[in-house]
């Protein structure tokens, strides 16, 4: 479904041309969920934002992303906004860059599905509800009428979660969408997004920096350092037989105390 192939991508900033991004392959398949782990500055995020061309202004991008046979990097207006808007969706690390703190969520919601979809405002609304049902919210009234400023971090990012799935699209493409949350309320909302995507079948792009979060939630990972994807395989072949030796160090940096989930929640 998704194939990235040769991805290069150099940013200018202040006339100065950074390479970041050096001949990246990966592809994700039909409802598959693919991990990217690596460090910071690794690339991950701008593989990502290459998918959707939201890479920062002035970039050079070359390489081919083809999503269902179409090249994205070829695209542009109407084609390129209906990719966005119903095929591939992205949540973001921090949901208050999402959500716009004048407005309550029930109307970033129903706006949401009206813009992108051309849904009408009352059966958006109704479609709201029970997104935020699916994303495990209970009082769903209270949440639609709130401001993102009297939610928690964890409900807010349910709430964008909702609004990701909103349009039913093929990919979500997920950078570190738990990573500003506490502790207990990261594996709420990792497993969240987990059910909700494998309720509806949809693809995941997964970027972390937690190999072993990424070998819980992943068929399969790509370990990533310096713009390069260095190794790629399903999580198990890695933690038994990782061949190059960034993923080894990756692997000996995990605190001790951290069980290896495998990719079905194995424990080693
Ligand atoms: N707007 C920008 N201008 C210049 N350089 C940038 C810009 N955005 C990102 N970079 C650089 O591109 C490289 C890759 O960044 P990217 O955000 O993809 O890394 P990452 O692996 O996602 O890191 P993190 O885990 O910290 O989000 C980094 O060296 C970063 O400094």
């Amino acid at each position: 479904m998704l194939r990235i192939e040769n991805l290069s991508l150099t940013i200018r900033a202040q006339r100065e041309e950074i390479p970041v991004l050096h001949s990246v392959n990966l592809t994700v398949g039909r409802g598959e969920s693919v991990g990217i782990v690596g460090e910071s500055g690794s690339g991950k995020s701008m593989t990502l934002r290459s998918i959707l061309r939201i890479e920062p202004d002035g970039s050079t991008v070359t390489g081919r992303i083809t999503f269902d046979g179409t090249n994205v990097l070829e695209l542009s207006g109407e084609p390129l906004r209906r990719l966005r808007s119903h095929e591939i969706a992205m949540i973001a690390q921090n949901p208050h860059a999402v959500l716009n703190p004048v407005l309550a969520v029930g109307r970033y919601l129903v706006e949401g599905m009206h813009d992108a979809q051309g849904m009408p405002t009352r059966a958006a609304k109704l479609r709201a509800g029970e997104l935020l049902e699916q994303v495990g919210i209970d009082d769903v009234d209270r949440v639609l009428r709130s401001y993102p400023h009297q939610l928690s971090g964890g409900m807010l990012q349910r709430v964008v979660i909702a609004g990701a799935i909103a349009g039913n699209p093929k990919l979500l493409l997920a950078d570190e969408p738990t990573t500003a949350l506490d502790v207990t309320t990261q594996a709420e909302v990792m497993a969240i997004l987990d059910d909700c995507r494998r309720e509806l079948g949809m693809a995941m792009l997964f970027v972390t920096h937690d190999l072993d979060l990424a070998a819980a939630v992943c068929d399969r990972i790509s370990v990533m350092k310096d713009g390069v994807v260095v190794e790629d395989g399903v999580p198990d072949q890695l933690r038994d037989n990782p061949r190059h030796p960034y993923t080894r160090e990756l692997m000996a940096s995990r605190p001790a105390s951290i069980a290896w989930h495998g990719s079905k929640g194995a424990t080693a």
